[in-house]
């Protein structure tokens, strides 16, 4: 009876041993497959080659960066008094935080102020923003800060078919943007946060004239078409019936910035292809070369 025990346990051991075993093997033995290789993309290659990379080119995770821990804790929004000198104060330290290298300072305590400063701060002055193509406002806050208002055009959890720059701004991608940079360390995005704003009590009172004479009333909503290169008078953005609208506050950097266009930049043609797409290898020998 006491054989028969031994041998079971026995082979029980010896089978789970082989499984884990062979596993084991399986998951670290290079898979010889070079047909399957061959034919994977220049994405899926990338993905296999980072993990042959000699440990020289391997670095810690940005998450578990300092500079972003800091980040994080300076960035839970800090209630403070918006008033007076405070406020001139804390704008013209994010103003200073702007270099060629990063446009906000992850370091910095105050971080968290400027990010409450634009959800809550007074608007004093409500404009359209006729930079770029799609509708936009700008907006002076008080201490005379100037800031950049993308409105919400989809609820969230809207998914927009069809090609990749199909539908209006998504807001939330500025906020995203900004979070990313810092992730990523790489503070380029500018500081950027959600904010609802009652039409009829925030901007309208202080409008400007341009901005007054795009804006009407529809169906007990409070509607506005702007002017830029994609603004229609029957695709206008609207408040819902309290007068609020919801969108993404984005710090506007001062002076003059310089356009540069991606070498992988998309074609805005149905069917026709970027050159990075059409010569994928080719290009980044070209572009690493020559631009
Ligand atoms: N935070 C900012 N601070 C200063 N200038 C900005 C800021 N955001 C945008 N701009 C300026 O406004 C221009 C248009 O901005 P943006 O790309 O966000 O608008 P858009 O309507 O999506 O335009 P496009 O279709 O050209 O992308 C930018 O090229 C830049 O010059
Ligand atoms: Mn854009």
């Amino acid at each position: 009876m006491l054989r028969r025990r031994n041998v079971l346990v026995l082979s029980v051991t010896i089978l789970i041993l082989f499984f884990f075993t062979t596993n084991y093997l399986r998951s670290i033995l290079p898979s010889n497959n070079s047909v399957e290789y061959t034919s994977l993309s220049i994405e899926g290659k990338i993905q296999i080659e980072f993990k042959n990379l000699p440990k020289d080119y391997k670095i810690p995770s940005l998450i578990e960066h300092n500079t972003f821990y800091a980040f994080l804790k300076n960035i839970k929004n800090e209630k403070f008094e918006i008033s007076g000198e405070n406020i001139t104060n804390l704008w013209k330290e994010a103003n200073s935080w702007v270099t060629k290298t990063q446009i906000f300072n992850m370091s910095s305590p105050n971080i968290g102020k400027v990010a409450y400063a634009l959800k809550n701060a007074k608007i004093l002055k409500a404009d359209l923003d006729t930079r770029g193509t799609q509708l936009k406002f700008i907006f002076t806050l008080d201490g005379n800060q100037q800031v950049i208002f993308k409105p919400q055009w989809y609820e969230k959890e809207r998914i927009i078919e069809g090609p990749v720059y199909a539908g209006k701004d998504r807001y939330g991608s500025e906020i995203v943007g900004f979070y990313l940079s810092a992730i990523l360390n790489k503070p380029l995005c500018p500081i950027s946060v959600e904010r609802t704003i009652s039409l009829k009590q925030d901007v309208l009172p202080v409008a400007t004239k341009r901005l007054l004479e795009t804006t009407f009333m529809s169906k007990n909503r409070t509607c506005i078409y702007g002017q830029c290169f994609f603004c229609k008078k029957e695709d206008p953005i609207c408040s819902d019936k309290n007068s609020y609208l919801n969108g993404a506050v984005i710090f506007n950097i001062k002076g003059h910035l310089v356009s540069n266009r991606s070498p992988w930049q998309r074609t805005y043609k149905k069917g026709k292809r970027a050159v990075w797409q059409e010569f994928p290898e080719k290009y980044c020998k070209y572009v690493y070369h020559h631009i």
